[in-house]
C-alpha cells in the first residue's frame, strides 16, 4: 500500500488529507510541520504532499530529493525562484505541482483556456477570487493557474499582462490586461470567477469550493498517481485524465 507523508500535517490541509487517507484506509506515512524530521519522513513515505507555506519549499524539494520521493506540491504564493527549483527538482524526482487540486477547476482552467482563445482581446478578463479570513496569500494560486490558462487561450503570459488589484486614479483600463482581484472573509473555502466583459454583454465562469474536502481528495489521488513515476513535472490534468 502506497504510503503518504504530509507536509504541513497539522494545517487546515494537513488535516482534511489525513482525513480523506483514514477514511480510504489508505496509508498514512506520518507528518511534519515547522521544526519536523522532513528527511525522515521523505524516507519513510511513498510520497509526499505538502501543503505548508513557502519558506518551507527548499527544505521540502531537498529532502525529497535526497530520499527519491515523489512529491505533490500544492503549497500557492510561490515565486519565479521557487518554480525554478521546482523544475530542478523534477530533474531527479516526480514532482506535481498546482495551486488547485480539485476536479472543478481543473475543468475550469480548461473552459477559461478556451473561452480566452474564441472572444478575442475586445473581451475584458477580470478573475476574482473570495477566501476565508485566514488565507495569507493573494491573489490566490488559482486565480494565478486561471489567469495563465487565459493567457495562454490568448497567446500571450500573464506577466506581460497582469494587472493585481487597483486604486486611486488608474486611468482607462488598458485592453489585452488580465486583472484580480481578491477578497478575504469568513470561512469561505474558495470561491473564483473569471469575467469576460465584452460590449453589451457579459459571461462569468465559477466555481465554488464548498469544502476543502475537495482539495483533499484531489490531492490523494495526485499522490497515488505519482507515486513510483519516472523524475518529471506533472500536472492535475495529466492525473485526472483531462
Ligand atoms: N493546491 C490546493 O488545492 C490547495 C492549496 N492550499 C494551499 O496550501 C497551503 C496550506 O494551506 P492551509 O492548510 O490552509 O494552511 P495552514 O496555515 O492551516 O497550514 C499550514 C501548515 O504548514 C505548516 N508550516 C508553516 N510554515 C512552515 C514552515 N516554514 N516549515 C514547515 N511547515 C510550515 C504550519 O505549521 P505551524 O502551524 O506549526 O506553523 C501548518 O501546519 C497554503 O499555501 C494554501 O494556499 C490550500 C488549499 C488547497
Ligand atoms: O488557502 C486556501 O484555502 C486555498 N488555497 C488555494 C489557492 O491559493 O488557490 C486553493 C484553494 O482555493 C484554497
Amino acid at each position: 500500500m502506497t504510503g503518504i507523508g504530509i507536509l504541513g500535517s497539522q494545517g487546515r490541509m494537513g488535516l482534511a488529507i489525513a482525513e480523506v487517507l483514514s477514511e480510504l484506509g489508505a496509508r498514512d506515512a506520518g507528518g511534519v510541520d515547522l521544526g519536523g524530521d522532513v528527511e525522515a519522513l521523505a524516507q519513510a513515505s511513498d510520497v509526499l504532499v505538502d501543503f505548508s507555506a513557502p519558506a518551507a519549499l527548499e527544505g521540502h524539494l531537498n529532502a525529497a530529493i535526497a530520499a527519491g520521493t515523489p512529491i505533490v506540491i500544492g503549497t500557492t504564493g510561490l515565486s519565479g525562484q521557487h518554480h525554478a527549483a521546482i523544475d530542478k527538482a523534477a530533474e531527479r524526482i516526480a514532482v506535481l505541482q498546482t495551486g488547485n487540486t480539485s476536479l472543478g477547476i481543473a475543468m475550469l482552467s480548461a473552459l477559461v483556456r478556451q473561452a480566452a482563445s474564441r472572444l478575442g482581446e475586445e473581451w475584458d478578463i477580470e478573475i476574482v477570487e473570495t477566501h476565508h479570513r485566514r488565507k495569507v496569500d493573494a491573489p490566490s494560486g488559482t486565480a494565478l493557474m486561471l489567469g495563465e490558462a487565459a493567457a495562454e487561450g490568448r497567446g500571450t503570459t500573464l506577466p506581460e499582462t497582469s494587472v493585481i488589484g487597483r486604486a486611486g486614479l488608474t486611468g482607462d483600463r488598458v485592453a489585452g490586461t488580465i486583472g484580480f482581484a481578491s477578497l478575504r472573509g469568513g470561512t469561505v473555502a474558495g470561491d473564483h470567477s473569471v469575467l469576460f466583459a465584452g460590449d453589451g454583454e457579459r459571461i462569468e465562469l465559477s466555481h465554488h469550493a464548498e469544502d476543502r474536502a475537495i482539495f483533499a481528495r484531489g490531492a490523494v489521488k495526485a499522490a497515488l498517481w505519482l507515486a513510483g513515476r519516472d523524475p518529471g513535472r506533472y500536472t492535475m490534468d495529466q492525473v485526472l485524465g483531462l
